[in-house]
């Protein structure tokens, strides 16, 4: 906690938290090779940081971006990959905030997160709600339409975003008013747009006086490259830890009770004045 730039009070740390970003590359289309990358990636993580208690995954590390031939790629609500999740949870006993998959319900593709918490419960689905055209999204994939918070610990309310969310900051106000004290944001978010990236995510922790968890992928997929960046931000506004541009799994410590503290300093929720300029 970079309280002292706060402040020169000091706030008792308690509660600290360690996060695993898995900020790897994804083959396109090939769904065997990338599970088979993320389940090292996992057990690796494991093996060098037997603390963490929750590993980030980045956006459709699935099958990346093959719209095209999306349709014969993914199974039925996400079921292959859902099932082995939850096993990994389970054994190494971590919650598994596990990216995005593209997955099939009812017919259509969808962009969607889900979580595993330490037990392998699945404790959330978010579908992603904004999609983004810069990819053809919205030509191949259905928008999800319900925003979503969920719990980890039983004790830490989250929020749930992908990628081209971020650029909506009344979906993350909404998170924030929901009790939502962390935002994930699973990503594949592309050169050269790497000052959007960071900036956006750092005034969405600013604004909304919460830990901004993001993971970015890397690599290149056709003319299309991704340069990682995946960062940790602290309520404050103040990077935690950031990746560079190649594959790593980053590791950082939040201390949840923090959001509370800049919350108390600055009173940015009960200052609010919604009903002026929310009006219709
Ligand atoms: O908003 C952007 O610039 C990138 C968004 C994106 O790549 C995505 O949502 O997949």
């Amino acid at each position: 906690m970079n309280i002292q730039s706060m402040d020169t009070e000091t706030v008792q740390q308690h509660d600290n938290m360690k996060l695993a970003l898995l900020q790897c590359d994804i083959k396109i289309g090939d769904t065997a090779a990338n599970r088979e990358r993320i389940q090292q990636l996992i057990h690796e993580t494991i093996q060098k940081h037997p603390d963490v208690k929750v590993i980030l995954l980045p956006e459709m590390w699935n099958t990346g971006y093959a719209l095209t031939e999306i349709h014969e790629l993914v199974d039925d609500e996400g079921r292959v990959e859902r099932e082995w999740i939850s096993e990994y949870a389970k054994h190494y006993k971590v919650n598994i905030v596990a990216g995005s998959i593209a997955e099939k319900k009812n017919g259509k593709i969808y962009n969607s997160m889900y979580v595993f918490d330490m037990y392998g419960e699945q404790v959330a689905r978010y579908a992603k709600l904004h999609l983004f055209r810069l990819m053809d999204e919205e030509k191949y994939l259905t928008a999800g339409d319900e925003p979503v918070t969920f719990t980890l610990d039983d004790k830490w309310c989250c929020g749930a975003s992908i990628c081209y969310d971020i650029r909506f900051p009344e979906l993350i106000r909404s998170l924030a008013l929901k009790g939502a004290k962390m935002l994930f944001v699973p990503a594949e978010w592309p050169q050269p747009r790497l000052h959007h990236w960071r900036t956006l995510l750092m005034a969405r922790a600013i604004e909304n006086q919460m830990y901004v968890i993001s993971c970015n992928r890397v690599g290149t997929s056709g003319s299309t490259s991704f340069f990682g960046h995946s960062m940790i931000i602290d309520p404050w506004g103040e990077i935690v830890a950031e990746g560079k541009e190649n594959e790593e799994i980053l590791v950082g410590s939040i201390d949840p009770a923090m959001v509370d503290a800049v919350r108390e300093r600055i009173p940015v929720f009960e200052d609010r004045r919604p009903e002026i300029y929310l009006k219709k």
